[in-house]
């Protein structure tokens, strides 16, 4: 299956679904999540693929939810992707297969959450990250379910209330990358022929090791708390001023 914003590709028991929507730097739209989420199904019911590659097109390798679309939803004519983008996390953290997560340049928010949910995560040395979601008036509450199970607890905390850029190298300090290389391709490579040599039903089993059955339960809570902060006062603020490139202007007030 390809389509406008994904392209799929499969041979040597490899397939890589490649996120193509380089314009608005591979935000995750309801459309691209639902093109990724049927990708992901077709390769796991496919005997032939033993191994899943996450990977892009353009400099950037996901932008986070697609904000501009998330505008068209408070306007009434629209979804909010985040309840599809924790059913597609979910299914991420639960697939049989391993995931290879090839990241070339920079990742936000969302976007993170796809590398949090791979099991091997290969980046550029110019790759940086962010959890950019207070900046935006939202937070990253769908994310935090993968995210929080690969870093540390300080890094987490550090990270998601500054919202502040981070490095390659802090990434792989923390545990959300593997490696960081410039021969990017290669080393995606490298860790596929490993991975296939492995036998099926012992790779789903091992990677069943890692995965705790909490997940998809916390993942729908905080799609909940997501969509919440989207449609709050300051989450709209933050998408408007995002939209209108503008800093945003946030009225200090009592918690709600
Ligand atoms: C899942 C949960 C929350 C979220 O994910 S909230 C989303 C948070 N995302 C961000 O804060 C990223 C915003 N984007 C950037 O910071 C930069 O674009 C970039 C990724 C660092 C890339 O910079 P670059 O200079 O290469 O590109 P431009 O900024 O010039 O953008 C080009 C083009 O793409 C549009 N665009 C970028 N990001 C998005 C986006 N997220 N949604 C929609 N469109 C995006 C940008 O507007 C430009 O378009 P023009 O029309 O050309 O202006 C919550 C939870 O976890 O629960």
């Amino acid at each position: 299956m390809t389509s406008a914003l994904l392209r799929v590709a499969a041979g040597g028991g490899v397939a890589t679904l490649t996120l193509d929507s380089p314009h608005n730097r591979n935000a995750l739209s309801t459309s691209l999540i639902n093109e990724l989420s049927e990708a992901l199904a077709a390769a796991e019911a496919d005997p032939s693929v033993r191994v899943i590659v996450l990977s892009h097109t353009g400099p950037v390798f996901c932008a986070g939810a697609d904000l501009k679309e998330t505008q068209a939803a408070f306007d009434g004519d629209g979804t909010l992707p985040v309840v599809p983008l924790a059913d597609l996390l979910a299914a991420l953290w639960e697939s049989p297969k391993p995931i290879v997560a090839r990241v070339g340049g920079p990742a936000r928010a969302g976007g993170i959450g796809l590398i949090a949910a791979a099991d091997i995560v290969v980046c550029a040395t110019a790759a940086t990250f962010a959890f950019s979601e207070v900046r935006l008036g939202v937070i990253p509450a769908v994310i935090s379910v993968p995210v929080r199970r690969r870093i540390t607890a300080r890094a987490a905390t550090e990270l998601f209330l500054t919202g502040d850029v981070f490095d390659a190298a802090r990434a792989v300090e923390i545990g959300l990358v593997t490696r960081v290389t410039d021969d990017l391709d290669e080393t995606v490579r490298g860790y596929c022929e490993s991975l296939v040599k492995g036998a099926p039903a012992a790779l789903a089993g091992a990677r069943g090791l890692l995965q705790d059955v909490t997940v998809r339960d916390e993942l729908a809570r905080m799609a909940d708390a997501s969509d919440h902060y989207f449609r709050s006062p300051e989450g709209q603020e933050g998408i408007r001023a995002f939209r209108e490139k503008r800093a945003p202007g946030w009225i200090p007030r009592p918690p709600q």
